[in-house]
């Protein structure tokens, strides 16, 4: 394959939901591509199918008209964790490793090794109630991880979060992107986290779900820049302003 190769192509996807007599058009004929190392996200109003169209790329729904073409391994982090909770965190890292085919005499380093990459070094041991919400959400990100996914999907991860624990996991996985150059598609309502975090912002509009307007994020990405700085610069401000105002354009028309 080569690298200008998109790593996601959905090409006028149609997803409905319910009895085919009376279905729900949750998308209606949504194009999108992603290109290898992109950050893309998907805003919008509720209802407006994010989190279908993210679905579809994870292969957990099937389009009733349209293609999708996924060249690579995902990984999925929901907007709560969804861990075992009787299994150790690393046990909970364990079983996706083994699931990934990691021989069982490998897993404890690569649990250690994605705990510290995640800013849980030394947690194997703990019990997932025992985790704040926040710690927990680190878990997931690390599971998803463990499967060495070129494409990481996101939906809504950091929404239950207090917002003091939500910008230090925004900072962590712009940097986690940029440094090993995974491809994300995420989720959010929040216009801020879109243009912190996104290379390319998708708009949504509702009634039926749908990409209405498209924004490229012309700010620095590489792994050491300081996201605290950038949201105190100018061009942040302007930025995140003309997104909700795309954003409530799109959901008045
Ligand atoms: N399992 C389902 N059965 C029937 N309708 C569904 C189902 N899942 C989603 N829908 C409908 O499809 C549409 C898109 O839903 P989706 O969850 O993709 O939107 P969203 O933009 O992610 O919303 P939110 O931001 O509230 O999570 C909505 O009208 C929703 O009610």
């Amino acid at each position: 394959m080569s690298p200008a190769e998109p790593d996601i192509r959905l090409r006028d996807v149609t997803v409905r939901y319910g009895p085919p007599r009376n279905p729900v058009t949750a998308v209606a004929d949504a194009s999108l591509t992603v290109r290898p190392g992109e950050f893309v996200v998907l805003v919008g109003p509720s209802g407006c199918g994010k989190t279908t169209l993210l679905r579809l790329v994870a292969g957990l729904e099937q389009p009733a008209a349209g293609t999708v073409e996924v060249r690579r391994a995902t990984g999925v982090v929901f907007q709560t964790p969804r861990l075992f909770p009787w299994r150790t965190v690393g046990g909970n890292l364990s079983f996706a490793l083994a699931r990934n085919g990691v021989a069982r005499a490998e897993r404890p380093a690569r649990v250690a090794e994605l705990l510290s990459l995640v800013g849980l070094p030394g947690m194997a041991g703990r019990r997932t109630w025992e985790l704040s919400g926040g710690q927990q959400q680190r878990v997931a990100i690390a599971r998803a991880l463990a499967t060495e996914p070129q494409i990481l999907l996101m939906d809504e991860p950091f929404a239950a979060l207090d917002a003091f624990t939500r910008e230090r996991l925004q900072e962590e996985v712009r940097t986690l992107a940029a440094s090993t150059g995974t491809t994300v598609l995420f989720v959010t309502h929040s216009a801020e986290e879109a243009v912190l975090l996104g290379s390319r912002v998708l708009v949504m509009a509702a009634g039926p779900g749908r990409i209405v307007d498209e924004m490229t994020v012309p700010l620095p990405r590489a792994a050491a820049t300081d996201t605290a700085a950038l949201r105190g610069d100018p061009r942040f401000a302007a930025l995140r302003a003309e997104l909700a105002a795309v954003t409530r354009a799109a959901t008045a028309a």
